[in-house]
């Protein structure tokens, strides 16, 4: 049997460290979760973005040595993630389940996790845990007095007691409040910016971009796209899309849109007009001028297909 190998996670090499993934699937009898992913994660703050049931959970549960992937391997650093207990000194995971236990203060959970990671001083790292994530002041009530967002702060503390060069977190955002949202993204900046390599999973592209340098989306078990949040909102916005739209003269306005290079359809829909547009992004920066120059009064623009796997079978199919 050979010796697992210990990844090195000094700060000055934790910019090389990657969470590599190749050729990865995972079944669950007959369900294809994770199908044939390659992808190489780098430091900073990636988001993996996908809608429900895209297989995110089961591909980051994989990346933390949780599953065993029925094809392909993933390796963190030099070390394969499988069977090798050590990536735990590398690695630190934040779950989308609330499952802390209430009972404790943020400080005894923190603390209780280095004793398990055997750190020398588990109260010193706990507590600096704890001031990364700005939980201090209530550092000693117990966690079921906390706000969603405070328990999701005394969670991240947890994953982070130990300076792992790589955290995983699962739906951090699920839940939280815009200024709880705000709180964590600067968090997570932080530690990305610290070089870290941070992986957060999220079904909505708004939450991603504000954060993630880079963005892997995921679509039914496969990899449907990755690069930065600029290639990614142009790869969702770059495609066909119908508008339903009201005006002071929706004729008037059908004519004048229907001369616009990004209008591909019109068609008089009382009480308004449904535009199918070839190009979003190009059809949304048109349309203002367009009315304006016609003389018309836009009352209302409402994309028809807006839904989020919408984009996401144009993104496959694509
Ligand atoms: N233990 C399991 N047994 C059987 N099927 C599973 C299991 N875990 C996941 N699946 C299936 O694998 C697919 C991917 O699920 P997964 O939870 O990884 O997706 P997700 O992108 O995280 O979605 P969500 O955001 O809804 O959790 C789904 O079809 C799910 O039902």
């Amino acid at each position: 049997m050979t010796a697992p190998t210990v990844p090195d996670t000094r700060p000055e090499t934790a910019a090389r460290t990657a969470i590599e993934v190749r050729g990865v699937s995972r079944w669950f009898g007959n369900v294809v979760a994770v199908n044939d992913i390659t992808m190489s994660i780098g430091s900073g703050v990636t988001g993996l973005l996908g809608p429900n049931g895209a297989g995110k959970t089961t591909l980051l549960h994989l990346m933390a040595g949780l599953l065993a992937p029925s094809r392909g391997e993933i390796r963190i650093g030099d070390a394969p993630v499988w069977r090798n207990p050590e990536i735990y000194r590398a690695l630190g995971l934040v779950v989308d389940r609330e499952d802390t236990y209430g009972f404790l203060s943020a400080r005894e959970l923190v603390e209780a996790t280095a004793t398990l990671h055997r750190l020398p001083q588990p109260r010193a790292a706990a507590d600096r845990a704890i001031a990364m994530v700005g939980l201090g002041s209530a550092a000693d009530r117990r966690v079921d007095t906390y706000s969603k967002g405070m328990r999701q702060r005394a969670r991240v503390a947890a994953a982070l007691v130990h300076d792992p060069a790589v955290l995983l977190l699962d739906e951090p955002f699920n839940g939280m409040d815009p200024r709880q949202r705000l709180e964590l993204m600067e968090l997570l900046h932080q530690m990305g910016e610290a070089g870290r390599s941070v992986l957060f999973s999220s079904h909505i592209l708004e939450e991603v971009e504000q954060v993630s340098q880079s963005i892997q989306v995921m679509v039914a078990g496969r990899l449907a796209a990755s690069g930065d949040h600029r290639a990614i909102r142009r790869l969702m916005t770059q495609r066909p899309h119908e508008f339903r739209l009201a005006s002071s003269d929706d004729r008037r306005l059908g004519v004048a849109l229907l001369a616009l290079p990004s209008v591909s359809g019109v068609e008089l829909e009382p009480p308004g007009l449904l535009i199918r547009a070839s190009d979003y992004g190009a059809f949304t920066l048109a349309l203002p001028a367009a009315a304006r120059d016609a003389g018309v009064r836009l009352y209302q623009v409402l994309p028809a297909d807006e839904s989020l796997e919408s984009v996401f079978s144009y993104l496959i199919a694509g």
